[in-house]
């Protein structure tokens, strides 16, 4: 299996597992992260968790060794964008991402406020088109056309705007490498290995195709935190990808 290697943060193996930690209970989620090795995954912090317990809660991960991906999905004016990823930067979070439909100011913005942090700023990730939605979901907001030209779209304005990649779907990562080179950074939730249930996602990839596609990271939740042994169920889909 050939992995895009991390572009940042990356003189170690990274793996390509980011855990969604989304969890209401902060102890429930400990209870998973401290039998984990962060040799396994990277953890994700989502507006659920974030809003419960804040900055703390993303230094108690960091405290067991964690890298962190802050997914609060930015949104907003340039200037509170920038403010906003600036803030993240001061947590030490390893990736910090924005909504791409903010737009190129926005973006700009946002990769100009890291710059003083040289090598320790976070990988700046913009999101393209939830991987819940579908081309049905795009007309009724105004956009005509099919989904993956709404992602292309997006993530070449997000490239162009200084963004480090993307979250898309692993269905369009073969076609955003084509795109967006291979340095561009593909972060890819609604992965589902075979069986799992899709709940609210629409654009799902199972974890081997995802990475064949192009994908750097697979963000994976609810079929891991969800399953009847988290862990077991992390390592499992570890060893998977590393003997693929
Ligand atoms: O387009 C997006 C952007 C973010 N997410 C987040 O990823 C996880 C996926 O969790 P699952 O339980 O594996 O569905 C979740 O935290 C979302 O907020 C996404 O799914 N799609």
């Amino acid at each position: 299996m050939i992995f895009y290697k991390p572009k940042k943060n990356s003189s170690h193996f990274l793996s390509p597992i980011i855990v969604a930690l989304d969890y209401r209970d902060k102890n429930k989620a400990l209870a998973f992260v401290d039998k984990i090795n962060p040799q396994y995954c990277q953890l994700k912090v989502g507006n659920e968790m974030f809003t419960l317990y804040g900055p703390e809660w993303i230094k108690e991960l960091q405290k067991r060794g964690f890298q962190v991906f802050l997914d609060l999905k930015f949104h907003d004016i340039p200037n509170t964008t920038a403010r906003s990823v600036a803030s993240a930067a001061e947590l030490g979070v390893w990736m910090v991402n924005v909504h791409a439909s903010g737009g190129g100011h926005m973006m700009e913005a946002a990769k100009k406020t890291l710059l003083p942090y040289g090598k320790e700023a976070p990988l700046l990730i913009a999101v393209t088109l939830l991987t819940s939605m579908t081309t049905q979901d795009l007309q009724p907001i105004g956009i005509y056309g099919e989904q993956q030209e709404q992602v292309t779209r997006l993530a070449k304005l997000s490239q162009d705007s200084g963004m480090d990649g993307v979250v898309c779907s692993a269905q369009e990562a073969q076609i955003l490498r084509q795109h967006c080179g291979s340095s561009f950074q593909l972060v890819t939730p609604g992965i589902r290995p075979l069986n799992s249930v899709n709940f609210d996602q629409s654009r799902t990839m199972d974890p081997k195709e995802a990475l064949k596609a192009g994908a750097n990271y697979l963000v994976i939740g609810r079929p891991i935190t969800g399953s009847e042994h988290p862990v077991q169920s992390l390592k499992n889909l570890y060893t998977l990808l590393m003997n693929s």
